[in-house]
């Protein structure tokens, strides 16, 4: 397998981000991270309270997960992580870090990184309708579905030259797992004629 990368599974809340990457981690046998489990209290507070969150929350929590992933990869972990990553800035900040943010990024922009994260990319898109029935229907999370709308609003799908693949939400579960499965098999296949 070639050099260490994180799978992230990304999407709207709901999109089913949580339960397509617990059983990908499972299947790979990589590590797991959900986004979710860090947040930090404010930002959970602010969403229970049905207040979309902004840049500004998300930064900081985004940051954090570079850390955590590019801690792993460096140390030869592949990694599974679900995040919502919603815009284009959000997955550069889980590949850079605050190099990322634009008014920190000024000239540096253009440097290679030796400190940036390998990302594969998993959209998991779908309709409003769909997404938000299945969120009406999930039990004892702190996001209430009425911020659904604000999350289709801010979301900017992965596009070229982002490394990555839609999926849709209508599959059923053991189908997307597959899809994912063989995405990667044919990449790791791909890396190892280019060797
Ligand atoms: N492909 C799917 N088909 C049917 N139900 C799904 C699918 N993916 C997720 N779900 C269900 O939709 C709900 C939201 O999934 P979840 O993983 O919590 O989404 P997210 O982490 O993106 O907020 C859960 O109740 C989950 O069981
Ligand atoms: O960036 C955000 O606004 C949040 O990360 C949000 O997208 C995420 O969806 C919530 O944390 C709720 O969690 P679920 O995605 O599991 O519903």
């Amino acid at each position: 397998m070639g050099k260490p990368y994180a799978l992230l599974v990304m999407g709207v809340s709901g999109s089913g981000k949580s339960t397509v990457g617990t059983l990908l981690a499972s299947e790979l046998g990589w590590k797991f991270y959900d986004a979710d489990d860090y947040h930090p209290e404010e930002n959970r507070r602010k969403m229970s309270k049905g207040i979309p969150l902004n840049d500004q929350d998300r930064i900081p929590w985004l940051c954090n997960l570079h850390d955590i992933l590019l801690r792993d990869v460096a140390a030869g972990q592949h990694v599974v992580l679900a995040c919502s990553a919603l815009k284009k800035m959000y997955r550069d900040i889980l590949k850079r870090g605050v190099d990322a943010v634009p008014q920190k990024c000024d000239e540096s922009g253009k440097e290679e990184k030796p400190h940036e994260v390998k990302l594969f990319v998993v959209h998991l898109s779908g309709s409003f309708e769909i997404i938000f029935e299945r969120l009406l229907k999930r039990k004892g999370h702190f996001m209430p579905p009425e911020l659904l709308q604000s999350q289709f609003s801010t979301l900017e799908a992965p596009s070229a030259p982002e490394n990555f693949i839609e999926i849709s939400v209508d599959r059923e579960l053991p189908e997307i797992i597959a899809i994912v499965m063989q995405t990667l098999q044919v990449q790791c296949d791909s890396e190892h004629n280019e060797a």
